[in-house]
């Protein structure tokens, strides 16, 4: 399977997106330059967090304007999986491919450290690998996480099952403790935790692992040639 790792100006986890794809899963995936991208021949696209330019404006409002986007759009209406991890997440809400808006954190202070997250929807194409409501560790690095959805979105959401992710202690005063959330189809999923920071029991977790697991057990399923 081939993941493209979509870089920013001011991306700063694309090196570690691609270790997790590469070192860890053991997968083909290429850093691509946004203005150089062709994103046609690839089955995944992740969005790397960090600080695209410089977080100015709103953070991921600015990347979210780059021609690289309409490829990022016509890959999710084709059903490829599509991941945002925290600066990518902030940008697939910029974009509408998902839905609500990021805000400062509550206590207006950046925060680098792991959380307990709760898996409350283990039926999607990124999380089949782990039980519903189990807890998994993984860190948090953002100063902008606080995720907010009007209460007409949020009840889309739950209906749709389009919540992945809870934290278990909400560090940022996100609506409902939401960590994570998909679109109404599964196949994008944004979160502001880091699993791609959770692959090696080195640096004490590897709960994000079966993350990308789950990507990749799910495209060789569709991809199965059936006798
Ligand atoms: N690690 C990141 O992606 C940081 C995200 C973002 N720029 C913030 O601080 O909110």
């Amino acid at each position: 399977m081939k993941f493209a790792v979509v870089v920013f100006p001011g991306s700063n986890c694309d090196r570690d997106m691609y270790f997790a794809i590469t070192e860890a899963l053991g997968q083909n995936a290429d850093l691509v330059w946004y203005q150089e991208a062709d994103l046609s021949s690839y089955d995944a696209i992740l969005l790397p967090g960090g600080f695209s330019y410089g977080d100015y404006l709103r953070s991921g409002a600015i990347a979210s304007t780059s021609p690289v986007i309409e490829q990022i759009r016509e890959a999710a209406e084709a059903g490829k999986p599509i991941l945002g991890v925290c600066n990518g997440f902030q940008v697939l809400l910029e974009m509408g491919l998902l839905p609500g808006a990021m805000l400062p954190n509550k206590h207006l202070k950046f925060m680098c450290h792991y959380e307990t997250l709760i898996v409350e929807n283990a039926e999607t194409m990124f999380t089949h690998h782990y039980d519903e409501q189990e807890e998994i560790e993984i860190p948090i690095a953002h100063g902008d996480g606080n995720y907010y959805c009007d209460e007409t979105t949020y009840e889309q959401l739950q209906t749709n099952k389009q919540i992945a992710f809870s934290y278990k202690n909400n560090p940022n005063g996100s609506v409902k403790d939401i960590a994570g959330i998909t679109n109404e189809q599964g196949n994008v999923l944004g979160m502001m935790p880091h699993p791609e920071r959770a692959v090696d029991a080195l640096v004490g977790t590897t709960d994000g692992l079966r993350l990308f697991q789950s990507i990749l057990t799910h495209w060789r399923d569709k991809h199965a040639i059936k006798a």
